[in-house]
């Protein structure tokens, strides 16, 4: 039995690789996964706008990003629309959509979330058994296919499923009876990493110095409610000094340069500034000059467990997202830890963007970068330049979507001290109405890519540019529903899976794999497709963690404490904000 669960996996797909069908694909510029290449719009020229959900009528509404595409900045799009140039930028997709009457009427359609359930708790509970949520819950596009094309897919699916179960409907996994018939996958080669271990951080972090300390740090203090007094167990220092008068200054405190961090020595507390807070003496890598511009390297080398005391990484400019939101400044993408230059110019330099509710993000949605970090260093063909989240709008009409500038603000509370290669772009949250995955992925394109002076792109040790590869980072449940009528426009998943590409964690409860080989499109770009397996299953569940905070229970460990005390200053997920909101 072979490592992806599949018993032979050589007869049904020759050349299918122990992960994943990745490692011949193509540098970029859209994935060649076919002899007769690919179809037209995979080939979309710079200029060209993706097309939209309605993408023939020109009177659709389009933020004026679509107007101005070079440089990062672009004007409020809460309160600059316009119009969408001449369709003639998307002929491309018109021709196939002619040919083609399921994508000739990708109009969104709404499906309302049912109404005759007005406990909200209630609804996130069905939601989190149900298998078939993006139905529910999600926009639909386009027309359904034909019900024999349904038909066959569902049998094809089944049929897959069953062999690759060997008939029990469900793979083992790897804790199950028969885990020594699956042999681990060769573990990932650490050396690009160039990691201290893990005790040398802890050991440089054992001896604070008092006079380092900055005033500021989180608190669990709450002014009210049993559910905060129950889950908010979260205080990194108890002392009475450090709690902050109030629920606002705690929120404050999220938001100023400063982080406490409790341990068995006692407290520390460290800023972020590097020059003030020079306890790291041994065993840092993020002190050396790194490869990266400015001197310091996302990626190189601090683990996880040192990077939550990792205070030199970049951090993002303070209110940079949350102004951008409240409509006070122009968008830019943020870009402080984006790698500049590569240390191995033979390989491809990659963004990994992951779209998501993030409602809130948890540990699981942390350690899908990590898992997919694995994965790409054992590849060794792409160099990870950085990694993005981008969290839909409140446009998304899904059950326990917190308004969309509190995800974006958790967000970038998850990965500021947990990560150091990790950031949160807003612009998708920002948007004036629901962006399709297709247009996040090309508006990471044409600002990590474009530019009209060529300023965009990785500089190269001769000078010359290269393309950042973007690649989107999903779940194994959201590859799913491609397969799901309505949920995703044909020339979107061609965008999608051959311009771009795709990394899919499996996630328990979804078989990848048997669902990469029974849906056409996504077997026809395989080879831009990598499969992660989740060698230590996780299944935090942000569905679940709403309803506990609802239900007054702890969710400690399951989500950064940052994020944690975010929830609680808001005060959000207890009641009606379970619901989805218009923020
Ligand atoms: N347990 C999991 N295993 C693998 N991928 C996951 C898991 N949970 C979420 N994801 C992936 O994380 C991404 C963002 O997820 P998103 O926040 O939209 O939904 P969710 O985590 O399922 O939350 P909710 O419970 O609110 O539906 C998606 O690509 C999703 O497939
Ligand atoms: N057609 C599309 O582009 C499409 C369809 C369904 C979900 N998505 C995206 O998938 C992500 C996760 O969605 P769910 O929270 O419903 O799992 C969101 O970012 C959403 O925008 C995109």
């Amino acid at each position: 039995m072979a490592a992806n669960g599949f018993k032979s996996p050589a007869p049904v797909l020759p050349g299918l690789g122990l992960h994943s069908f990745h490692n011949d694909s193509p540098p970029f510029a859209g994935a060649a996964t076919s002899e007769h290449g690919d179809p037209e719009y995979l080939s979309l020229e710079s200029s060209q706008t993706l097309p939209s959900s309605s993408s023939h009528d020109d009177s659709q509404l389009l933020p004026e990003r679509h107007l101005h595409q070079h440089g990062d900045h672009y004007r409020n799009p809460q309160n600059n629309l316009t119009r969408l140039p001449s369709s003639s930028s998307i002929n491309t997709i018109q021709t196939q959509s002619k040919s083609n009457p399921r994508i000739d009427a990708p109009v969104p359609q709404r499906i309302p979330i049912p109404s005759n359930n007005s406990n909200p708790v209630d609804d996130d509970l069905s939601l989190s058994s149900s298998r078939s949520r993006r139905l529910l819950s999600g926009y639909l596009f386009g027309n359904p296919p034909s019900p024999s094309e349904n038909k066959n897919l569902a049998e094809e699916v089944g049929a897959v499923a069953n062999t690759a179960s060997g008939g029990r409907g469900r793979r083992p996994s790897l804790d199950s009876e028969e885990e020594g018939r699956y042999p681990l996958p060769t573990p990932p080669i650490k050396d690009d990493r160039d990691s201290p271990p893990l005790s040398e951080a802890f050991k440089s972090y054992s001896s604070p110095k008092p006079s380092q300390t900055n005033n500021r740090t989180l608190s669990a203090q709450s002014s009210d409610s049993q559910i905060e007094k129950r889950t908010g167990e979260i205080s990194l220092n108890d002392s009475p000094e450090y709690r902050p008068a109030s629920s606002t200054e705690a929120t404050a405190s999220h938001e100023a340069n400063s982080v406490g961090v409790t341990n068995q020595t006692g407290i520390i507390k460290l800023t972020n500034n590097p020059e003030q807070n020079d306890t790291r003496e041994t065993g840092s890598r993020s002190k050396e000059p790194g490869h990266g511009q400015g001197g310091y390297d996302p990626l190189d080398g601090l683990n996880d467990g040192e990077a939550d005391l990792d205070l030199s990484a970049p951090q993002a400019t303070d209110g940079g997202s949350g102004a951008y939101l409240r409509g006070e400044v122009d968008y830019s993408l943020p870009r402080h830890r984006l790698r500049k230059t590569m240390k191995d110019e033979s390989k491809i330099p990659l963004v990994i963007v992951a779209c998501g509710s993030f409602s809130p993000p948890t540990y699981l949605h942390l350690r899908m970068f990590e898992m997919a970090k694995d994965e790409i260093i054992e590849s060794q063909t792409y160099e990870i330049m950085a990694g993005y989240y981008s969290p839909v709008s409140s446009y998304y009409k899904k059950s326990g979507l917190a308004p969309a500038n509190h995800r974006v603000r958790m967000c970038e509370l998850a990965v500021e001290h947990t990560s150091t290669w990790l950031m949160v772009d807003p612009w998708e949250a920002g948007q004036p109405e629901y962006q399709r995955t297709a247009i996040v992925l090309d508006h990471f394109d044409e600002m990590l890519n474009g530019g009209k002076n060529g300023e965009g792109g990785v500089t190269m040790n001769d000078g010359k540019k290269r393309r950042y590869k973007i690649m989107l980072l999903a779940g194994g449940d959201l590859i799913e529903s491609f397969g799901e009528p309505g949920v995703w426009s044909e020339p979107d998943l061609h965008i999608i899976l051959g311009r771009f590409g795709c990394l899919i964690v499996e996630r328990a409860g979804s078989d990848v794999w048997a669902f990469l080989l029974s849906h056409d499109i996504l077997y026809h770009h395989r080879r831009n497709v990598i499969v992660i397996k989740q060698l230590i299953y996780n299944d935090i569940s942000s569905t679940k963690v709403r309803l506990f905070v609802r239900r007054g229970m702890s969710i400690k460990y399951l989500l950064p404490n940052s994020v944690i005390q975010y929830i609680y200053d808001n005060k959000l997920y207890r009641f009606t904000d379970v619901k989805a909101t218009i923020g």
